[in-house]
């Protein structure tokens, strides 16, 4: 496997709001914490501009996260304006790249297959790397199609599917939690827990993305890329190592165990926001939002439960949640453990079961614990153990492209493990288009539909 250092980042779609939005600020938060090697940085775009407006726009975004490594790389920087659906425009690009380069599609899915079709008649310089941003296909056919594509233009390792949070430090501290601590990793399993949940809560509304969320959805937007990947980390048996090769078998292992806890629908809620408020923010209902079709039916807050058929979890739900313009931002991970075989009679009080709750933001790990109260010593009291994981050095998506300036997939979703989440989404989805599952409403700043029971 090549692991050389990237030294040309070619970006496709460099003027559009992925780049500036995400991708160029977390280019930036990497290169404050990596001095060790230049990076020659190419925009590519249709529209016309020269290097000094690129090296501004560079410039602009790196601002909040400036350091000498990316003043240096933004006054450095190129831009070719090209058609890069052309295959001698496209060639013509790459060729204009020095040693290892790497290709990062910040482009529409639409434009980024025929590029990636068009690459395949290309001859490709020796080790580069693609770079894709979610979402990766639109269903598991479509995936396996682009998946056969790029195999025909570079390994496997050569293919970076970008999922942002696998970049997130708390969602990579499941690792050591799990595996570096004794104390939990042998009761992360059926018969001692009772359940896990994920739950992905967004005061954040549609923020102008109709074009891309109405046709997506809570889940695909949420659940079939991010939380599932979260739930994998979760739920995996310890790799031998955190190499790609370990780290990412883990992970395909255990989706390719994961179904839908029924088909009917019945494992699975959906709403979308109608207008309220959050904060001093008045928002219009969904259905009112720019661009929105109402008649689509899009969903803007899911829940869905899996079952993982193995050994380890067999029977366990994992209730997976994520919405939009809901009152309280949350990122937890909730594991609420099984009640104990036997309370020794004559202990009173509330015995509800021990809770571990792993938030991504803000990074805090508690533990919910039953003890001994402060009164009657046999009555039972709930205490809680609390700590905060800490910033990370890096953004999430400053993570993820340092991965990929190593030329390392380890935080890159592996091609089968992209087919494995659209296959486990799949049967939800056709609940939700053949309208097996009502669609709810719950008002922007609320928690939810009323009869949600929150978590
Ligand atoms: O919390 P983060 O890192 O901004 O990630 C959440 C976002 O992730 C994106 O991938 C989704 O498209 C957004 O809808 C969502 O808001």
């Amino acid at each position: 496997m090549m692991t050389a250092r990237i030294d040309t980042l070619i970006i496709l779609g460099a003027g559009g709001d992925l780049t500036s939005r995400l991708l160029l600020p977390g280019l930036a938060s990497f290169l404050a914490s990596d001095q060790s090697q230049p990076l020659t940085l190419i925009g590519a775009d249709r529209q016309e501009m020269d290097d000094a407006a690129w090296r501004n726009r560079v410039t602009q975004s790196f601002d909040a996260i400036a350091s000498p490594a990316a003043t240096a790389v933004a006054n450095a920087a190129h831009y070719v304006q090209a058609d890069v659906t052309d295959a001698e425009q496209l060639r013509e690009l790459i060729a204009s790249g020095s040693g290892r380069v790497a290709l990062y599609f910040a482009l529409p899915p639409a434009i980024a297959q025929k590029v990636v079709a068009v690459l395949a008649t290309l001859e490709l310089p020796e080790g580069i790397v693609l770079a894709l941003e979610k979402p990766f296909g639109t269903d598991e056919t479509s995936a396996r199609d682009l998946n056969r594509i790029l195999q025909t233009i570079v390994p496997e390792e050569q293919v970076f599917r970008v999922d942002h949070f696998l970049g997130k430090s708390t969602v990579l501290n499941l690792l050591g939690l799990r595996f570096a601590n004794r104390i939990f990793e042998p009761l992360l399993a059926a018969p001692n827990v009772a359940k896990v949940e994920l739950i992905f809560d967004e005061a954040l509304a549609l923020e102008g993305r109709a074009g891309y969320y109405d046709r997506a959805g809570a889940v695909v937007d949420m659940i079939q890329s991010h939380l599932l990947l979260v739930m994998a980390l979760t739920a995996m048996e310890p790799p031998a190592s955190v190499s790609s090769e370990d780290l990412r078998g883990s992970m395909a292992q255990v989706l390719r165990a994961t179904r839908v806890q029924s088909v009917d629908g019945t494992c699975a809620r959906r709403a979308r926001y109608t207008a309220g408020t959050i904060g001093d923010r008045s928002l219009p209902a969904y259905a009112d939002e720019d661009g929105v079709d109402s008649e689509r039916g899009t969903e803007t807050l899911a829940e869905v439960t899996f079952e993982i058929d193995n050994w380890r979890w067999a029977g366990v739900p994992f209730v997976l949640r994520s919405g939009k313009a809901l009152g309280d931002s949350r990122q937890d991970i909730v594991i609420t453990f099984a009640p104990v075989p036997h309370l020794p009679r004559g202990l009173t009080g509330s015995a509800d079961p021990a809770q571990l709750t792993i938030s991504i933001k803000p990074a805090t790990l508690s533990l919910d614990l039953i003890v001994n109260g402060e009164g009657d010593p046999f009555t039972l009291d709930r205490t809680q153990l609390n700590t905060t994981l800490g910033d990370a050095a890096m953004s999430a998506y400053g993570e993820v492209i340092a991965s990929l300036i190593d030329g390392d997939p380890v935080l890159s979703v592996r091609g089968d493990v992209a087919e494995q989440c659209w296959r486990i989404v799949a049967p939800v989805l056709e609940a939700f288009r053949t309208a097996q599952v009502p669609l709810e409403e719950y008002p922007a700043g609320s928690n939810g539909p009323g009869s949600w029971d929150s978590v």
